[in-house]
């Protein structure tokens, strides 16, 4: 399933949009609010989707049967970009689970890449809610090696994909790679993709504008 937020005119369109503009990015605390509240919206988006249990709740005056959250998910980022639509969804799922994965692009001198996947920490995600976020779903290489290392830890019962932009090739490539079993949440969707991987229109490198450019490695 793929559910693009841009589809209907809200709040995340608005704020897609400044994520995307060159004029208004550079503001990296706003970049990074933008990418929080994004998530945010997600968050509760994903949260209509989750299992309730009916809890009796004392009030100063009487009782109520409240509906509460069945299980806490397990919310998982990949470093560094993924860090402030991280803290989004950890505002939102405020007592989840956390997981970190450190994955990037590692770049040849013939203008390749591959995925440099070296730090990984998790709590057991078999049988979990698994909701893993990152800015930038592109080709798809960075989340589809992440989940794979994720599923030696366990098997979870569901996992959604959090974005602010996929790309559609990227979206395809990891539906492909997952057997479909893959909720991918995201603020919009672009069509294409530069021959080194970035979306177009996109909005640049996330990570870079959220912590200031890095050294190539
Ligand atoms: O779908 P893909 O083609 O794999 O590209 C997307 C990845 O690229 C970016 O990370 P980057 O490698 O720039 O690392 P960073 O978080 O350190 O900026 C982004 O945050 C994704 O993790
Ligand atoms: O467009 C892209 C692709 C990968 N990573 C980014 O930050 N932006
Ligand atoms: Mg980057």
């Amino acid at each position: 399933m793929v559910i693009n937020l841009s589809d209907k005119h809200s709040l995340v369109s608005n704020w897609v949009s400044e994520l995307r503009s060159i004029n208004v990015q550079s503001d990296r605390l706003r970049f990074r609010k933008n990418l929080e509240r994004v998530a945010e919206v997600i968050a509760y988006e994903i949260s209509k989707t989750l299992p309730y249990v009916e809890e009796e709740i004392e009030t100063p005056l009487g009782t109520h049967n409240s509906k509460v959250l069945k299980e806490q998910p397990v919310i998982a980022t990949i470093l560094r970009a993924g860090l402030a639509m991280h803290q989004g969804l950890l505002n939102f799922f405020d007592k989840a689970d956390n997981s970190f994965i450190s994955a990037y692009r590692k770049h040849h001198k013939d203008g390749t890449f591959e995925i440099a996947l070296e730090y990984v920490t998790s709590p057991d995600i078999n049988g979990r809610i698994l909701i893993v976020s990152d800015p930038m779903l592109a080709t798809g290489a960075s989340l589809a090696k992440t989940l794979n290392v994720l599923e030696t830890i366990g098997k979870p019962a569901e996992i959604h994909v959090v974005c602010a932009i996929a790309a559609t090739e990227g979206i395809e490539y990891l539906l492909r790679e997952t057997n479909n079993k893959v909720h991918v949440w995201c603020g919009d969707i672009d069509d294409e993709l530069t021959a080194k991987g970035y979306i177009v229109p996109g909005l640049g490198d996330a990570g870079d504008l959220a912590y200031g450019e890095k050294k190539q490695s």
